[in-house]
């Protein structure tokens, strides 16, 4: 049965070890990542997202944070170079923000936390499909972008206009023809270390690609993404925000750059 847990200070961060042991794990995610103790990798390739066809399905509240769910049958959206191998298809995106525009990304740099942070989630073809790749210790590759708090971001804003129609946890709305393409910044440059996922069950199963250029994001749109609830419809409303988990032990782990 799938333990509930949340961001609260009864189920939040802090008491996910009492079930999920591997909380405390040798390789958790997020970390605070230090430029100046990565390592340039020249043997790392150029990171190859190809999502022309694309196939965006739906957009889900689902409780913890928007998912937006992609057809994932065929290799329509794959991520392939950078320091994988192999073929890696997208299978949904999503974010992690907080209360306020001080905090909310799950990753930092030099300590410093951006407003949101979004993760675009791929499963290696290797495995026959997510769920068997979502446990293997190669079976993810996640992108992480920041966003930074500057202009509105107009590509950004059509998922922020479908958080009307998901507002409560369980509520789906169709969300066809979006190419996650039009989210990243210009330069691919990034850091790469092997990671976990953020969430329960926290499965150490994630190849990290975390993009050193961040994107932008008024605080008009954070305070959209703040309109969001964690509880059902009918439920008392519980604003959801401080969606993120705080960076982990390094644990001895490298972490490399695409960049000098
Ligand atoms: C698969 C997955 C990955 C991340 S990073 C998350 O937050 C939830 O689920
Ligand atoms: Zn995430």
């Amino acid at each position: 049965m799938s333990h509930h847990w949340g961001y609260g200070t009864n189920d939040g961060p802090a008491k996910w070890a009492d079930h999920f042991p591997i909380a405390n794990g040798p390789r958790q995610s997020p970390i605070n990542i230090v430029p100046s103790q990565a390592q340039f990798d020249s043997s790392l390739k150029p990171l190859k997202l190809q999502y022309d066809a694309s196939t965006s399905k739906d957009i889900l509240n689902n409780g913890h944070s928007f998912q937006v769910n992609f057809l994932d049958e065929k290799d329509n959206a794959i991520l392939i170079g950078g320091p994988i191998t192999g073929t890696y298809r997208l299978k949904q995106f999503h974010c992690h923000w907080g209360a306020s525009d001080d905090k909310g990304s799950e990753h930092t740099v030099d300590g410093v936390r951006y407003p949101c942070e979004l993760h675009l989630v791929h499963w290696n073809t290797k495995y026959e499909n997510f769920n068997e790749a979502v446990s293997k210790p190669d079976g993810l590759a996640v992108v992480g972008v920041f966003l930074k708090l500057g202009s509105a971001n107009p590509r950004l804003q059509k998922v922020l206009d479908t958080f009307d129609a998901i507002k409560a946890k369980g509520q789906q709305t169709t969300f066809l023809n979006f190419d996650p393409k039009n989210l990243l910044p210009a330069s691919l440059n990034f850091w790469t270390y092997e990671g976990s996922l953020t969430t329960p069950p926290l499965y150490e199963s994630v190849t990290w690609i975390v993009l050193r250029e961040p994107i932008s994001v008024s605080s008009a749109q954070m305070a959209k993404f703040r309109s969001l609830l964690f509880s059902s419809e009918g439920e008392q409303p519980c604003c959801m925000c401080d969606n993120y988990r705080p960076p982990q032990p390094l644990k001895g782990r490298k972490v490399r750059s695409s960049f000098k």
